[in-house]
């Protein structure tokens, strides 16, 4: 019979920096359940976990909102950002109120900024642009658009490069219009593996919350990590995860909803969305 314990439990990690201290000191193989890893871009960790190809991942907010019958998120975990984030940027050749009324490249990598976008262009700015989805590159997006939204490390190198356009910090711009903070990623259970795995999970969210602590603790390790991988100075680094909120309490839960709430007025999520947020049972069940 197959017991919990050599069941496997698949694992999707972002390809991103952004989400890199949750990860860093979580170590699959120093775990008493058994973890496969996972690593790729949010979007295709979100198709992973809809189709059930993934037990546990970090995935777009919005997208754990279109699959939330099945899926239930991870406490206290997130990317978020309470004004700026650095890395989820709109490059535009006009200034934004231009660009919002031209055409604007979005890219394949995400789900919810592209979502955010259309919220803050159709309800802030008023605008009534062209979209197309495409390949993350800048270069290959201006030659047919007026403006490009990149995330994460494509986000990041683009500015760095910058020659001259236009830069929107959907953060910034979020935080302007709304005063709230906004959650970019979450960390979600399918159902069936909270149901049929607990102890598996809860010993793997344990791990992302000593991960998180350690990091948040020294963020020297990360930093270096970054310079040598993506380059970039040890001051950008520092500046860029001590900017980045990773917890999700009240704050990011209410930035959350009320993002959520557009997307359903829009059109964009197909219901209204209540955060369920699971909880590890298994410690008083231990006790009965
Ligand atoms: C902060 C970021 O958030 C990311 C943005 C996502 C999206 O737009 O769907 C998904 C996961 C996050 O890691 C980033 O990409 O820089």
């Amino acid at each position: 019979m197959e017991t919990e314990i050599s069941r496997t439990t698949r694992v999707g990690k972002i390809k991103y920096t952004n989400a890199w201290p949750v990860f860093h000191y979580f170590h699959p193989e120093q775990l008493q359940y058994s973890v496969e890893m996972v690593t790729e871009v949010p979007a295709l960790l979100n198709r992973r976990m809809l189709e059930g190809g993934l037990e546990v991942s970090a995935m777009s907010s919005f997208a754990y909102a279109q699959g939330s019958d099945h899926f239930m998120l991870l406490p206290d975990l997130s990317v978020s950002a309470d004004g700026p984030v650095k890395s989820i940027l709109l490059f535009s050749r006009e200034p934004l109120e231009k660009a919002v009324n031209g055409t604007i490249a979005l890219t394949n990598t995400s789900a919810t900024s592209v979502n955010l976008l259309k919220i803050l262009v159709e309800k802030y700015l008023q605008g009534k642009p062209e979209y197309f989805t495409c390949e993350p590159d800048l270069t290959e997006m201006m030659q047919h658009a007026d403006a490009g939204l990149l995330i994460g490390d494509h986000a990041i190198k683009a500015s760095w490069e910058n020659e001259g356009y236009y830069v929107t910090d959907l953060g910034q711009l979020w935080k302007n219009w709304t005063g709230f903070s906004m959650t970019f990623a979450v960390w979600a259970v399918r159902r069936e593996a909270a149901a049929s795995a607990p102890e598996a999970i809860s010993e793997i969210v344990q791990a992302f919350q000593s991960s998180k602590e350690r990091s948040r603790s020294n963020l020297t390790p990360l930093i270096n990590q970054a310079v040598r991988e993506i380059g970039g100075s040890e001051h950008y680094w520092h500046g860029y995860f001590s900017n980045l909120c990773y917890d999700f309490g009240m704050r990011q839960q209410q930035g959350l909803e009320l993002y959520f709430n557009y997307a359903h007025e829009l059109g964009l999520l197909e219901h209204e969305i209540k955060l369920q947020i699971w909880s590890d049972n298994t410690l008083t069940r231990v006790k009965e």
